[in-house]
């Protein structure tokens, strides 16, 4: 298969490296310094596989219009990179987003019909150029978006598969990005806010009950919008701090190496979800308020 990814950081080159040593045609669209040391050195993944590959890597999307393009940018970074990239979007072009928020595919579908939503709880993290840590095997569940199955769905799960990403087709793929983005919203900001590994927050129980109380906040503003949950978001909650307890999560990372964080898509599309049916959603609000001000703290260090 044809496989662009547009923004290969740390899980995007993740991706593309192993679907790239599975055989497919991978280009990797990602910053200068990285494409320069895949270029020089090929791409290098350490942790649970030790491999190199060699991809193409390019600064900018190539004039080819390929079979599939992986979104793999932050979330802030989604509206701008579609729009750099929109000129090898074809008719036969299927864009999959692998990112955690809610709101990336909608961004997507402006350009093209042709949208798969996914999620993924495989850990990545881009050692230095050229060479990314894969820090933990997960599972990535793809589907059409926002829901329904497709014969491209099981295609590319099968590429996916083929390639060791382990992966599920679901008929309902928006329900898992809100299970996610839900899950996000209160290991994220609370972990990043009081600078703990996400364990503190499974053993500690006042911060236990307020992290359900975050997530069952997002779950009646998720039902409202007709989410049907496949899996109880509150499972899902205490199975990932279990799972990942010796983790600082992403958001307390961004904040501390001085960068923007994703809670205008994780927190903060909670509460726009809430206000445009009329509800209100104050812990998120809240939460949200407090990661923005920590933001502009950090950035003006
Ligand atoms: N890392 C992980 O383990 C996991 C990440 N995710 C999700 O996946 C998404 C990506 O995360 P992650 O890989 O960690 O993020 P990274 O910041 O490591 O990777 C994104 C990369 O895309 C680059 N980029 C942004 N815009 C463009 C563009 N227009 N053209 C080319 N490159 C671009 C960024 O550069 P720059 O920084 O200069 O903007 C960056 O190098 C996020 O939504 C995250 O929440 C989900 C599961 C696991
Ligand atoms: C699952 C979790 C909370 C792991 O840390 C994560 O997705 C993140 O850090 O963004």
């Amino acid at each position: 298969m044809e496989i662009c990814i547009l923004g290969a950081g740390s899980i995007g080159s993740l991706f593309g490296a192993l679907l790239a040593k599975a055989g497919n045609e991978v280009t990797l669209i990602g910053r200068e310094e990285h494409v320069k040391a895949i270029n020089e050195k090929g791409l290098r993944i350490v942790g649970v596989e030790e491999f190199t590959v060699y991809p193409k890597a390019v600064t900018y999307a190539p004039e080819n219009e390929p079979d599939l393009i992986i979104l793999a940018t932050k979330s802030y970074s989604t509206a701008h990179a579609l729009s750099c990239a929109k000129h090898c979007i074809g008719k036969k072009t299927w864009i999959l987003s692998i990112q955690n928020g809610l709101g990336n595919e909608d961004l997507a579908l402006k350009y093209t019909k042709n949208v798969l939503g996914g999620i993924t709880t495989n850990g990545a993290m881009l050692e230095e150029w050229g060479v990314v840590r894969w820090t933990g095997k997960g599972i990535t569940k793809i589907g059409v978006y926002p829901k329904g199955k497709n014969e491209m769905a099981e295609k590319v799960a099968r590429v996916f598969n083929n390639a060791g990403i382990e992966t599920q087709v679901s008929e309902n793929i928006i329900s898992w990005k809100w299970v996610k983005a839900l899950v996000n919203s209160a290991i994220n900001p609370v972990g990043a806010l009081l600078e703990v590994k996400n364990g503190f927050l499974l053993e500690n129980e006042y911060l236990q009950a307020i992290l359900m109380e975050i997530v069952k906040e997002g779950c009646r503003v998720a039902m409202q919008w007709g989410i049907e949950f496949e899996e109880h978001p509150l499972e899902v909650l205490i199975d990932t701090l279990e799972r990942t307890k010796d983790n600082y999560n992403s958001m307390l990372q961004d904040l501390k190496r001085g960068k923007k964080t994703e809670v205008d898509y994780i927190n903060g599309k909670i509460v726009e979800y809430a206000e445009n049916i009329g509800l209100s959603a104050p812990m998120n609000n809240l939460l949200w308020s407090l990661i923005k001000a920590k933001e502009h703290l950090t950035q003006s260090k």
